[in-house]
């Protein structure tokens, strides 16, 4: 018997059953899947307990200043540099990385998808993965992608990093579970999840098929936006972050890691699992987060505020204010504002809004921004609500009201998103989405007077 058989931790296939989450993000999180796993008082004890060996993880650099310096200690079985040999550049077609501008392809426009359909494909979340947009250049560390995932099937002995970016996982179907070296995240709808740059994980279908969004962050890691006069409590609060405690898999098998790095794909072949990781501290870590927690804070009067009241997470770009992307989250809340016309309003915006419907009706687009939908509304490109919402919110009767049944988020970033050939030609683009405000008439009556 090894002393994991002996803590009970392990399954008989080798897989560790290590489950749960610490709460909060952003903390110094200590968690060890076997007593005494963890050294205490110091990082790089001359021999660690259990023969493992310690590792550092930076998700920062060395010199980043101290309120944002992120790093975790790892004491793990073998060293991640032998979890890699020999690269071997493969194709994944379907995810694209900035820049990439498709000839043939418009990206200047109001576009609107229909949810991608599941087809009889067996899809991992590798071969599953379909960009719709790319922004910035992953090259130099800024702007991002948008990414449909269709998932049915566990990824097998398979594991996967980028070293490109953060992963941000919006599902919108189905249940995922992301195995990764500090520990296992179960994701539904309503949930979502961040998968720091260079963190290695496998994928496997808890519930299926599967369906969601990601948006790939190219830039400076997703935090709490900062709540101004608002104060310390509303919008995300911390304590409703959750973070795995550490699970680990001793299991020897022929195994594949799938890289991602500098836009391209490389797999190397090994003979275990790489989620040896029997304990870690620190805090570069992934976290999930239900959204159903998010408290939105909003107009108790008059008018309609900007959508950055409802940012979720901003991932800054260096210019204060103008973030590389903000997650912006629109879900259930009262509509109270008198005198108000109440969706959202006309407007052409510098930044790009690249929308998805996780379900219900969005107030601005009752009909057509279907759950699972996407849309995007580039830089600059005039949209508001479509002339059944308008006709609505300009003549109905306020009273309290409140917006249930929806969800909807936006991925909104300072750069011009590029469609792909896969989004411009074999999603289901809605021909006549800019149609929907063809029928907005001329109103004005100014030759009769002021009334
Ligand atoms: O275009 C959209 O629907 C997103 C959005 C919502 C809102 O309430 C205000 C501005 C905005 O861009
Ligand atoms: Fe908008």
């Amino acid at each position: 018997m090894n002393d994991m058989d002996k803590t009970g931790l392990v399954q008989a296939d080798g897989h560790a059953v290590t489950e749960g989450y610490m709460p909060g993000f952003g903390n110094d999180f200590e968690t060890e899947a076997l007593l005494g796993a963890l050294p205490r008082g110091m990082n790089s004890p001359q021999k660690c307990n259990y023969g493992l060996y310690g590792e550092q993880l930076s998700g920062t650099a060395f010199t980043a200043p101290s309120h944002q310096n992120e790093r975790t200690w790892c004491y793990r079985i073998r060293p991640s540099v032998k979890h890699s040999s020999r690269y071997q550049k493969i194709a994944l077609p379907y995810w694209k990385s900035a820049p990439h501008v498709v000839d043939d392809v418009i990206s200047l426009g109001q576009y609107r998808w229909d949810a991608v359909p599941h087809s009889e494909e067996k899809l991992t979340w590798l071969t599953g993965m379909r960009t719709m947009t790319t922004a910035g250049d992953v090259n130099t560390q800024v702007g991002m992608a948008s990414h449909i995932y269709l998932v049915t099937d566990s990824m097998v002995d398979a594991y996967f990093y980028s070293a490109d970016s953060e992963l941000l996982v919006v599902p919108q179907e189905g249940r995922l579970r992301f195995c990764t070296e500090l520990g296992i995240i179960d994701l539904a709808p309503k949930e979502i999840a961040i998968l720091p740059r260079g963190l290695v994980y496998r994928v496997e279908v808890i519930d299926g098929p599967c369906r969601g969004f990601v948006c790939e962050n190219y830039g400076q890691k997703f935090e709490l936006p900062g709540r101004g006069p608002i104060g310390a409590n509303c919008m995300a609060n911390r304590r409703d972050f959750k973070t795995p405690v550490a699970a680990f898999e001793d299991r020897e098998v022929p195994s594949t890691v799938t890289i991602k790095w500098c836009g391209q794909f490389h797999e190397t072949k090994i003979g275990h699992s790489p989620l040896d990781v029997v304990a870690w501290h620190g805090n570069y870590a992934p976290v999930k987060y239900d959204l159903s927690t998010y408290c939105p804070v909003g107009a108790i009067l008059f008018d309609h505020p900007d959508p950055s009241i409802f940012t979720v997470l901003t991932a800054p770009s260096g210019v204060p204010g103008t973030a590389n992307i903000d997650f912006v989250l629109f879900r259930e809340r009262w509509m109270v504002m008198e005198n108000t016309f109440r969706p959202p309003w006309y407007h052409k915006n510098v930044m790009s809004e690249l929308m998805g419907n996780i379900y219900g009706q969005y107030d601005a687009k009752p009909q057509g921004f279907v759950p699972g939908g996407m849309s995007l509304h580039n830089m600059m490109l005039p949209h508001g609500p479509d002339r059944e919402a308008f006709e609505k919110a300009s003549n109905v009767e306020l009273e309290p009201h409140k917006l249930d049944n929806t969800m909807s988020f936006m991925f909104e970033t300072r750069f011009p998103q590029h469609l792909t050939a896969f989004a411009a030609k074999e999603a289901p683009l809605q021909d006549d989405y800019i149609d929907c405000w063809e029928s907005l008439e001329k109103k004005f009556d100014g030759t009769e007077g002021v009334k």
